[in-house]
């Protein structure tokens, strides 16, 4: 029999392994489980790192090692393969559910600063399945995109990456990049204070890693002014976010952009799968369809698509619950940033919202942000 030790946290891991698999689940806070020589297979959140450090000695049976997380920073690969253990992770599992979070806190930011998003130009760095969902909603927006990614313009050959300028002439960044430290592309504190003095930003907007952004400049050029805005997702020295980034931050999320029903369940299906087949064992029982949310009443209660876009997207009840740890829980900032993470009920995305028609009549973008009409499947 497999033994699969997994995060607790990975969203009905359960449900995508076969019963026949020795299934034990484990709390990330305690780090990784003590009696992992039982371990045929570990399957992990960011939460806790995969390095020669954290792992001296890889226990005998363990031979396959999964994170559900589209990001692998936090995971030593090239120690993996030395030691022959078979790596995966869950590429492109939330990049819906990161557009929406950058569109929800463009369009409640536009609202606010009273800007016409359609005069603004956006500049994505990291042009992926993320940037990719990104880059297609802001279309939608009518904003213009410039698309940054020279790596990616090495890799394959009909895509076209804009100039470093060009990227930098945009009036607002957003950042979906991995954290890379080495190599010929390092992004490890790309924006730095050189780019941000090229020119005045109306705003940041970091939902990658943290050290994708030298946070220190990012506060300095904000101060100064030549930063307008900034919204921060993920943090430099995450768990333990700095209070002074936060406060001056003008939405702040714990890490929470890729959050949503679907993004976890395609996490743990992503990785679930290679498991299954590295072991060669036979597959889940398919699940059902998720059943998504209805919201009924009227649309004369939201003044605004950003009142409404507030009720449907939790990322001002994420805010308020971060804020409310730094007023009053600082010194155990780390830890109840995490426990916020895996505890706070997880959204539907937007394609599993459905609207009363009266929604669309007064705010038409609702469709093309990919929200369902109630009576009207799929
Ligand atoms: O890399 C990713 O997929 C995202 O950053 C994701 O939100 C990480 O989620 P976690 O593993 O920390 O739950």
């Amino acid at each position: 029999m497999i033994t699969v030790f997994a995060d607790q946290y990975l969203y009905e891991i359960d449900s995508f392994l076969p019963e026949s698999v020795d299934l034990r689940l484990y709390d990330p806070a305690q780090g990784l489980p003590k009696n992992l020589h039982k371990a045929h297979a570990l399957l992990i959140r960011t939460v806790n790192a995969i390095t020669p450090q954290t792992l001296p000695e890889i226990p005998e049976k363990l031979t396959f090692i999964g994170t559900g997380s589209a990001g692998t920073d936090h995971v030593d690969q090239s120690y993996l393969k030395e030691q022959g253990i078979t790596f995966a992770n869950a590429a492109g599992c939330n990049a819906r559910s990161v557009a929406e979070y950058v569109i929800t806190s463009l369009l409640l930011w536009a609202e606010k600063e009273t800007e016409s998003l359609q005069d603004l130009s956006v500049g994505i760095i990291g042009v992926g399945e993320v940037g990719t969902q990104v880059e297609q909603q802001l279309e939608k927006l009518q904003m213009s995109t410039i698309c940054y990614d020279p790596p990616r313009e090495e890799r394959e050959s009909p895509f076209r990456s804009s100039s470093l300028e060009e990227v930098l002439s945009a009036d607002i960044l957003t950042f979906h990049t991995p954290l890379v430290s080495d190599g010929n592309w390092p992004t490890y504190h790309w924006l730095n204070e050189k780019k941000l003095s090229s020119r005045q930003f109306r705003l940041i907007i970091n939902t990658a890693r943290g050290g994708v952004i030298d946070e220190q400049s990012l506060l300095q050029s904000h101060q100064n002014k030549n930063v307008s805005n900034f919204i921060l997702d993920v943090w430099e020295d995450e768990p333990d976010l700095r209070p002074s980034t936060a406060e001056e931050a003008f939405f702040k999320t714990p890490h929470i952009a890729g959050y949503s029903i679907q993004a976890k369940q395609n996490a743990s299906k992503f990785i679930a799968d290679p498991l299954i087949e590295h072991f060669d064992l036979s597959t889940a029982p398919s699940k059902g369809q998720t059943e998504g949310q209805t919201i009924e009443g009227t649309v004369d209660n939201f003044g605004s698509l950003g009142e409404l876009l507030h009720q449907l997207h939790p990322l001002k009840k994420y805010e308020a619950r971060l804020q409310h740890i730094l007023n009053n829980h600082r010194d155990q900032r780390g830890e109840l940033f995490n426990k916020l993470r895996a505890e706070f009920p997880l959204r539907n995305e937007f394609s599993h919202i459905q609207l009363p028609a009266s929604y669309f009549d007064r705010f038409p973008v609702l469709t093309d942000l990919g929200f369902g009409l109630i009576g009207q499947s799929e």
